[in-house]
């Protein structure tokens, strides 16, 4: 998507058929696996976004050849010549992903030194890497920080060890495991994150060789080895994607059909939008998405997997705007991800932000010190507006709001959303959606 800005005319449900591609948060992660192998790997099932791209552009410079393959969503990531990368080309390639921090383990292995660009993503919090840095070093990695970024050597090489995390981070698991995989020794990982990605990531490593158990309780072993080979593996369809258009399909009092969404994947999401008054079928090829009738206000509670995510809160915020009562929203995982909803205020949503989160309302999920609250009082009648896209989930959100709201809407710096949803200008006019490029 190069366009940057748009005009939606709202107020039409969205009717159709979408397909799923690889998980923006798997496919980025895989690629950076192949740097582990001896011969070169074979991704299935990759979408055209933009970390993608950023991803891809990061492996050249360090001398992995990638080729796309003949059915045109496979990538062949071949990284025989892995080499190390001038700084100034890795910061040319760094973009806007968080994926950097994770080629710390890969490109150590591969040549004892790696050099790592500030990262980007989504700004919806402080998002610190003290888990990343703090594991790394256990290893045996030295770390030494750089005004552009942090440079890490192993000149004794790097040793499986203990690692207990403080929160099941997702990025901390992975780069525990991208790192142990080929360390001296067994590393033993608690307090792991334990998401559909991960486990499609663990996958991935132990076709290319790798020795991973999952033990009870979020513990995670890995016996490292000496080599590891390529490995030929279609991608986990991405869920958060999934869940988007069926918010989508809530707030606009449409029927979506989500081609490749899997309900063991989507389990706690299904239930709150069946609460919500959602309703949806499950065949083997997707899930159908629509409405059972007036919608219903919910309590969400954010959290790591098994809980809700994260990443699901702020499509579903929209839907609430058009449940009668008072919907709650506890995001307990980032201190800052409720930006959006300005948007949404000024469209017409009735939404109030608590930023030391709501004390005293009975909770499945532990208080953390940086969780924030919403309270969503609806239902609302939305209208158009001119609004700006802030991250990429928020910036999906305000496009569900500007087809949910009657009138024209001008959403700029739409192209944030290319990072995480594939063709979506196109996916959204095959639904029914009315809208323009501007100039
Ligand atoms: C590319 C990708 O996969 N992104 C996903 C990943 O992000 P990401 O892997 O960055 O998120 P984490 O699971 O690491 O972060 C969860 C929490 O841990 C904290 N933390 C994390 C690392 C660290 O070193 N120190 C620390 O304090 C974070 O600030 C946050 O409060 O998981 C998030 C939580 O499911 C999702 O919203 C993102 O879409
Ligand atoms: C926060 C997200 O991604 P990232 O971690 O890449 O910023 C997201 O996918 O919503």
């Amino acid at each position: 998507m190069n366009v940057d800005s748009i005009t939606i005319n709202g107020g039409k449900p969205l009717n159709g058929r979408v397909e799923l591609r690889g998980a923006k948060n798997f496919v980025t992660k895989a690629m950076v696996a192949a740097l582990l192998g001896e011969t070169p790997s074979t991704l299935r099932g990759v979408p055209n976004i933009s970390d993608v791209r950023i991803v891809r552009g990061l492996l050249e410079v360090h001398g992995v050849n990638v080729t796309e393959g003949a059915s045109g969503d496979d990538l062949i990531l071949d990284p025989v010549n892995v080499e190390s990368a001038h700084h100034a080309d890795i910061d040319a390639h760094a973009g806007s992903s968080r994926i950097p921090i994770l080629f710390c383990g890969p490109l150590l292995h591969r040549l004892g030194e790696a050099f790592i660009p500030d990262l980007g993503g989504c700004r919806i919090g402080d998002r610190p890497i003290d888990f990343h840095l703090d594991a790394l070093r256990k290893f045996g990695a030295t770390v030494e920080k750089l005004p552009a970024g942090i440079r890490l050597t192993a000149p004794n090489g790097l040793t499986g060890t203990t690692v207990h995390l403080p929160y099941p981070s997702v990025g901390a698991t992975e780069q525990v495991l991208l790192t142990a995989v080929r360390a001296r020794g067994t590393t033993e990982l608690r307090g792991a994150a334990i998401e559909p990605e991960i486990m499609d990531l663990i996958a991935v490593l132990q076709k290319m060789g790798a020795l991973i158990s999952y033990e009870p309780n979020r513990v995670i072993l890995i016996e490292g080895v000496e080599h590891l080979s390529g490995y030929d593996h279609r991608a986990i369809r991405d869920r958060n994607e999934a869940a988007s258009w069926a918010a989508a399909a809530l707030a606009t009092d449409g029927d979506v059909f989500v081609g490749g969404a899997r309900q063991e994947d989507l389990m706690t999401f299904l239930n709150v939008f069946r609460k919500a008054g959602g309703e949806f079928d499950i065949v083997d090829d997707g899930i159908r998405f629509g409405r059972a009738g007036a919608l219903r206000p919910v309590v969400i509670e954010t959290d790591v997997h098994p809980g809700f995510m994260t990443d699901w809160q702020q499509p579903m915020i929209v839907a609430l705007t058009q449940a009668e009562g008072e919907s709650i929203v506890h995001e307990t995982v980032y201190e800052n991800r409720f930006g959006f909803t300005d948007a949404l205020v000024r469209m017409g949503a009735d939404i109030t932000i608590h930023p030391n989160g709501l004390q005293g309302y009975p909770r499945r999920v532990p208080h953390r010190n940086l969780e924030q609250a919403a309270v969503i009082r609806g239902a609302t009648h939305l209208s158009g507006a001119d609004i700006e896209v802030p991250d990429l989930r928020g910036g999906f959100s305000h496009v569900i709001a500007a087809l949910t709201a009657e009138g024209r809407s001008r959403v700029s710096n739409v192209g944030i959303i290319a990072r995480g949803y594939e063709n979506l200008l196109t996916k959204l006019e095959l639904l029914g959606a009315d809208i323009t490029l501007d100039a």
